[in-house]
C-alpha cells in the first residue's frame, strides 16, 4: 500500500519540529512556508534559521511555497498562528483531506475555536486536533512527546491517522473530545501569561502553584461551558500543557508574562514580535466569551487588563483582593 502522501502549513517553530519528527522514518514531508527566503532557506540550507535555528532540518523534508500543491495531499497539519488559520485554510483550493489542526487559540471577532473555523471552511474535510505538552524544539530534537489526538468521535479517523502520526518518540493518545483538546491548549496560553507576571514580580513558587490550580479551575468552567469533557482536560492537552507552559522560560507566553512583570509594557513587547504568543490573542476574546455566557474567570479577566496595560501591582493587588470563598466546587 503507497504512504498517504503527509504535509505541513505553516513552518513557524511547530510546523517545522513536526515536519522534522513525521519525517524521522524516512517519509517524505511537504512543508509550507509563507515566506519564500524561509522555502528557500529550508530546500537548500536545511535550516529555519527565523524559526527554529537549532535544528538541522531531515533531507526528506521540502518545502513550497505553493498552497495549491499542499491541496494535493492526502493529510495536512495545520499549524499556522489562530489568528491566521481561517485566510491560510481559505487561500487552500478546496479539496476534502485528513486536517490536523495544530494551532492553539480562539479566533478574535468571532469566537470561534479552530475547528469550527476549519469546518466553515473545508466542510468536506476530516477534522482532528493535536494538542499537548510539547516545546517545539525538544519535538525536533526527537525527545519523547505524547499528545493528545481528538477525532470528533469517529475511531476510523484515529485508526487511519495515528500510523500516520505516532513515531517512536512522538505517542498520540486518542480521545473524541475536540472541544476539550481546543480548551486546553487555548486557555492554558493565557495562564502562562499570568505565571510569568509571578516569575517577573518575584512572588514566589507558592503564588505560582495557586496560579496554576485557580487557572486550572477556570479552565474547567469554560470547557464545561463549551461541552469539554473534564477528564480531557485533566489530560495531556489541558493539565498536561498547563504545566509545562506555566513552569519554563521556553514558553513564549511565560516569557510574555514574565517581561510584563518585571515591568515593560504590553504594547512595546507585542511591537515588533516575530513569534506568535498565542495568549495574548486569546485573553481578550476569551475574556469576553467568559462574560458572555456569565463563567467567572479571574485570572484571564487580569491578563486581559494587564494586556489592556493596567498597572501591573493594581491588577495583582485586586486579584488578591477578592472575597474568601469555597474551593469547590470552584464557582469563581
Ligand atoms: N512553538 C511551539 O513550541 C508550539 C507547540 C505547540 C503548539 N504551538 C502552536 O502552533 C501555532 C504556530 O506557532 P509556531 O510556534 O509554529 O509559530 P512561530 O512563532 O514559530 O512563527 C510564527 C509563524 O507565524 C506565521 N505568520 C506570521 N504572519 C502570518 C500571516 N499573516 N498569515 C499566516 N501566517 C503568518 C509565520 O510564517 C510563522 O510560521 C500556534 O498556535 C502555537 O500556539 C506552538
Ligand atoms: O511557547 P508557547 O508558550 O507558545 O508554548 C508552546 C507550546 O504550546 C507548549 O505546549
Amino acid at each position: 500500500m503507497t504512504q498517504p502522501r503527509t504535509g505541513v502549513l505553516g513552518a513557524g517553530a511547530w510546523g517545522t519540529a513536526l515536519a522534522q519528527m513525521l519525517a524521522s522514518d524516512g517519509r517524505d514531508v511537504l512543508l509550507w512556508a509563507r515566506e519564500s527566503d524561509l522555502v528557500e532557506e529550508i530546500n537548500t540550507q536545511h535550516r529555519n534559521t527565523p524559526f527554529l535555528p537549532s535544528a538541522v532540518l531531515s533531507d526528506n523534508i521540502r518545502a513550497t511555497g505553493d498552497l495549491a500543491e499542499m491541496a494535493e495531499l492526502d493529510m495536512l497539519l495545520v499549524v499556522t498562528p489562530a489568528q491566521h488559520l481561517g485566510s491560510v485554510l481559505g487561500e487552500m483550493p478546496a479539496h476534502p483531506l485528513d486536517l490536523v489542526l495544530c494551532s492553539k487559540g480562539i479566533e478574535r471577532g468571532t469566537g470561534r475555536l479552530m475547528n469550527e473555523v476549519a469546518k466553515a471552511i473545508a466542510p468536506d474535510s476530516a477534522i482532528a486536533v493535536l494538542s499537548g505538552p510539547t516545546f517545539a524544539h525538544e519535538v525536533a530534537d526527537g525527545l519523547p512527546t505524547a499528545v493528545t489526538l481528538a477525532c470528533g468521535g469517529k475511531e476510523a479517523q484515529w485508526q487511519r491517522l495515528a500510523p500516520q502520526i505516532a513515531r517512536k518518540n512522538f505517542r498520540p493518545y486518542y480521545t473524541t473530545d475536540v472541544a476539550g483538546a481546543e480548551v486546553g491548549g487555548s486557555v492554558k496560553n493565557v495562564l502562562a501569561i499570568a505565571c510569568g507576571v509571578v516569575e517577573g514580580l518575584g512572588m514566589g513558587q507558592n503564588a505560582r502553584a495557586a496560579l496554576i490550580a485557580r487557572g486550572y479551575a477556570e479552565m474547567l468552567r469554560f470547557g464545561e461551558e463549551l461541552g469539554a469533557e473534564r477528564e480531557t482536560l485533566a489530560g495531556l492537552c489541558g493539565l498536561g500543557d498547563l504545566v509545562l507552559t506555566c513552569n519554563s522560560t521556553s514558553s513564549r507566553n511565560f516569557s510574555l508574562g514574565k517581561a510584563l512583570g518585571e515591568g515593560r509594557t504590553a504594547e512595546e513587547l507585542m511591537a515588533d514580535r516575530k513569534t506568535v504568543a498565542e495568549g495574548a490573542h486569546t485573553a481578550p476574546v476569551l475574556a469576553e466569551l467568559a462574560r458572555d455566557k456569565g463563567i467567572a474567570m479571574p485570572i484571564v479577566f487580569a491578563v486581559e487588563r494587564l494586556l489592556e496595560g493596567d498597572p501591573v501591582d493594581e491588577v495583582v493587588s485586586a486579584l488578591l483582593a477578592r472575597p474568601l470563598r469555597a474551593e469547590n466546587p470552584p464557582q469563581d
